[in-house]
Formats: C-alpha cells, structure tokens, sequence
C-alpha cells in the first residue's frame, strides 16, 4: 500500500508534515513520476489518480541563504546549519565566532557546532567581500553569489563524507544531492550576452577556486552554476504560492524571508493555473501538495510567482519572459491568448 502524507496548516502559517520520518528527509509520492515535454523540457506527471491535498514532494534544499533586512534584529533570520533551517529566535541565537557576517546565525551551539566544515568554507570568503558586492555591486549580486557559495560549500561537505544534509545519494531513478544540481536546466544561452558577460566578471573577481575557496571547479563551470541557479531557485515566503482560482479577497504570500535551491521541486513547470501549491515546511524543505483532484497522466505544475500580483495575460507572460525568461505555455495562457486573437480578428476593421 501506498504511503499517504498528509500536511496540516498551522494558524501561525507554519507548516508541519506529518507521516514522513525526522529520519526521512526527502519524500516523493510513489505516483510522481518524470517525463519529458517537447516545449518545456523535464515536467512531472502522476502515474495514478492523486486526491486534493495530498502531499506530492518533500524536497530538501541543497542550498538555502537567508534574505532579511536588519539581520542581527529580524525575527525571520534561519539558522544556518542545513540539517535545520529553522527561524533562529533572537533571545537564544549563537553567532559565528569569526563576525562573519550578521546573517549568519544558529538556532543554538550545537548546530552552529554541527555545521562547522560547511561554515568553515564560507566564513572567511563572507567576510572579505560581503560587505564589497553589497555596496559596490548589489544585495541581489550578493545573494546570488552567496547560493553560488552554499551549493559549492555542499559540495564540498558532500565530496567530504559528510552530506551537510544527511541525505545520501539515491541509487533509484530520482536524483539527489550534487548529481540533482548538475541535472537542473539553464545555460549561458537561457540569460542576456550582456547579464552573463556580468556575471562571468563576478565569477572570475570573487569565485575562482583558490586554497581559500577549493572547490576545484574552473570558472566556467561556475558560471554554467549561476546560469542553472537562476532558472531555478525560489523564493522562500510565509505563505502557500499557487491557490487559484484567488481567495477573495486575495491572500498574498508575505514577505520572502530566503532562497533555496531543491534539486527535486525545480524538475516543476510553471502553470498560471497550477494544480499544486507550494511553500517550506519549518526546516526549509520545499512541499507540494494537490490543490486539487489530479488525473492519471496529468501534469503538475507549480505557480513561479504570486498569482495575485500578475493577473492578466500580458503582465503574467512579460514577468514570466523579464524574470525566468520563457514564454509561458500553461493551458491558462495558451487558451486566453487564442481568446485574444479571437477578439481581435472579430473586430470590425474600420473601428
Ligand atoms: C525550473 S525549470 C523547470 C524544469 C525544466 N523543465 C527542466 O527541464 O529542468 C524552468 C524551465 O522550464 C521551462 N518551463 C517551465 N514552465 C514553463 C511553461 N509554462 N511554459 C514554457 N516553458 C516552461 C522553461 O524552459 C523554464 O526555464
């Protein structure tokens, strides 16, 4: 018999996954499956009927960094052990020994204790050039580079002995840890000539492998990374992305409080009329779940930005081309935008 998970939303908008393991990091409905479309490349389907509300993927991140004004106050800073991810209270916090940076905070000394190899590979690059890409360049340049940094600093806990996330590489199909980063889509044809020509400066100013930094990648394949991170990260918020039809009246998700990279929940395409809704459980694991009944063979797909904010065709098509540069062909736009050209060759010509 299958295993059913089912998630319950708590008033305080944290969610908590019942029926998986503290053991069982990742969990996958045995019904997902991944196919290939001609379009949109790796999309997931379901192999058999899957009911409303049923939880299809818990996916840990392979890489999470903290997005918050005024850190050092901010009730929403998340520790930064991996193996946790938990909102760090600011009462009980342990800070890194080295000043780092004050985004960088645990929920306590034993994860700050746990998470040393990993920090250890970031904490002397943060504080020598933090504080030089935020002002010079930008807090969106800083963060990029800062995943970049977290997903190599993984890597390298990984190729150590230690998975900075306990989880082991799967010898099934679905691919886990490193080999899920390598397999995500994005190249330096997917982003502006002029964006990666800026990026590639970065990489080679701040991010080539050195005794300080050994993760022994050449630079182009640093810059392949960046090119597949930004086709592929999200955004961490407070609430569910994706009910659609809206709430009325609508409910936003908050504030984004991090962003992470899943090597599972990124195979999702985008549907302005999504059959999943997504959002971190409490130690930042990225959970879908059925808004809806699904039928066998369907695709699922999630929402990439917040349906109450881009509602019409042209505003949801120009942020999904601007931000993630595709043309959207989810059902939604593919049959308004055959409404709109009806409109427009029913209109009489001499108006
Ligand atoms: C996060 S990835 C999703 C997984 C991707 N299909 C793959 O092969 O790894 C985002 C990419 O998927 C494709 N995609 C996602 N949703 C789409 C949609 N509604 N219409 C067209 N392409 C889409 C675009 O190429 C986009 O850059």
């Amino acid at each position: 018999m299958s295993q059913v998970v089912y998630i319950t939303t708590e008033p305080s908008d944290r969610i908590h996954v019942t029926g998986i393991t503290q053991t069982q990091p990742d969990w996958i409905h045995p019904q997902l499956i991944e196919s290939t479309d001609a379009i949109k490349g790796r999309q997931f389907r379901v192999s058999g009927p899957v009911p409303k509300g049923a939880c299809l993927l818990v996916d840990s991140p392979y890489a999470v960094i903290p997005v918050v004004d005024e850190p050092a106050t901010n009730d929403n800073l998340i520790c930064s052990n991996p193996a946790c991810n938990r909102p760090a209270p600011r009462h009980a916090r342990s800070p890194c020994p080295n000043a780092c940076i004050p985004d960088v905070t645990w929920c306590g000394s034993t994860c700050r204790d746990a998470d040393s190899l990993r920090h250890g590979f970031e904490c002397a690059w943060l504080k020598r050039y933090a504080g030089t890409i935020r002002s010079k360049r930008s807090e969106y340049d800083f963060g990029m580079l800062w995943v970049i940094l977290r997903l190599l600093a993984a890597r390298h806990c990984q190729l150590h002995g230690r998975t900075a996330l306990g989880v082991v590489e799967s010898t099934r199909h679905w691919k886990h840890g490193w080999s899920g980063i390598e397999s995500l889509c994005g190249s330096e044809d997917t982003w502006p000539h002029d964006e990666v020509r800026s990026w590639s400066v970065l990489v080679k100013k701040y991010l080539r492998s050195n005794p300080a930094l050994p993760h022994e990648m050449s630079a182009d394949r640093v810059l392949h990374l960046i090119c597949q991170e930004e086709a592929n990260s999200f955004g961490l918020y407070p609430r569910e992305t994706g009910h659609f039809p809206l709430p009325n009246p609508p409910v936003d998700r908050g504030e984004q409080y991090a962003a992470a990279v899943y090597p599972t929940a990124a195979i999702a395409n985008h549907s302005c009329l999504p059959n999943i809704i997504h959002k971190a459980d409490d130690k930042g694991r990225m959970v879908f779940t059925a808004s809806r009944d699904i039928f066998p063979g369907e695709e699922c797909c999630i929402s990439y930005f917040d349906l109450t904010q881009y509602t019409d065709i042209t505003s949801r098509r120009e942020h999904l081309r601007k931000s993630f540069r595709f043309v959207c062909q989810c059902e939604r736009c593919v049959s308004e935008e055959s409404d709109e050209s009806t409109e427009w060759t029913a209109m009489p010509m001499d108006i």
